[in-house]
């Protein structure tokens, strides 16, 4: 007990209307916590900003590390909730409080770790892929990214396999992700040497079988 063997990050794309401020996607929540329900011994979930953290952080208010930090605590409590309806005991932890041993301690009591994006006293950014990354950095894992796109798209087509930089088609970027959206997303992902795999997490079944070990989406595949 206490080690994870899946870490998957709901990236605020997924979980999110992203378009929308403060508007949670709860059909796809709702999905998803059904999704997760047959894995959850030693599963880590982490979640994005979506139209929550990120819309507040791109905000030019004084409230704003206080309005950022609060709009991800909200989003964290609908998707605790929602698994908690389902018998699933999550438990928050925000990106500030990360750490390995409280990770692990979560686990150890029979619970699923939600961790987040975050933001600091300072208003530094804690990103969620970051906390992804190490997560799986640590435990040798493969990260798992549920986003609201099929894979990484290179001229309008998913490429099933990456292995070293590419250059990524530019999509539209949105005007409150802070943290450097999908491009950004790989380029730490090859810099930390883990394999990845991104796929679409609004599309019934994708999280369920991307935690049963199938393969959908674009695979990051490092060779050590
Ligand atoms: N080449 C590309 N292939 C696929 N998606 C891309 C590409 N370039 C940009 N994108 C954008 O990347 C987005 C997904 O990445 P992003 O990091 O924004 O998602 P996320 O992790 O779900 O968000 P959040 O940071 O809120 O958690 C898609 O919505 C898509 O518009
Ligand atoms: C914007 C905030 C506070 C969270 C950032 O985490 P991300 O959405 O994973 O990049």
């Amino acid at each position: 007990m206490g080690k994870p063997n899946r870490v998957i990050k709901l990236g605020g794309s997924a979980i999110t209307c992203k378009a929308v401020p403060y508007c949670a996607d709860l059909p796809v929540i709702r999905q998803i916590a059904g999704e997760i329900k047959d894995f959850v011994d030693g599963l880590v979930i982490v979640h994005g900003g979506g139209s929550f953290g990120h819309f507040e952080a791109g905000r030019n208010v004084p409230v704003r590390v206080s309005l950022t930090s609060a709009s991800m605590e909200e989003l964290n409590t609908i998707l605790i909730r929602e698994m908690a309806v389902r018998g699933i005991k999550g438990f928050p932890l925000p990106g500030r409080f990360f750490d390995l041993e409280r990770l692990e301690r979560i686990l150890d009591h029979g619970m699923v770790p939600v961790v987040f994006g975050d933001i600091k006293e300072d208003g530094t950014i804690i990103s969620g892929d970051d906390l992804t990354i190490s997560i799986a950095r640590e435990y040798s894992l493969t990260a798992l990214f549920a986003t609201d796109v099929d894979g990484i798209l290179v001229n309008g087509q998913v490429i099933p396999e990456l292995n070293e930089p590419h250059s990524l088609t530019n999509l539209p970027s949105l005007s409150y992700d802070l943290t450097g959206g999908m491009r950004e997303k790989v380029r730490k992902i090859l810099q930390n040497n883990i394999n990845a795999m991104i796929f679409n997490g609004k599309k019934r079944g994708n999280v369920f079988n991307a935690l049963k070990g199938e393969r959908i989406g674009t695979l990051i595949k490092v060779s050590r």
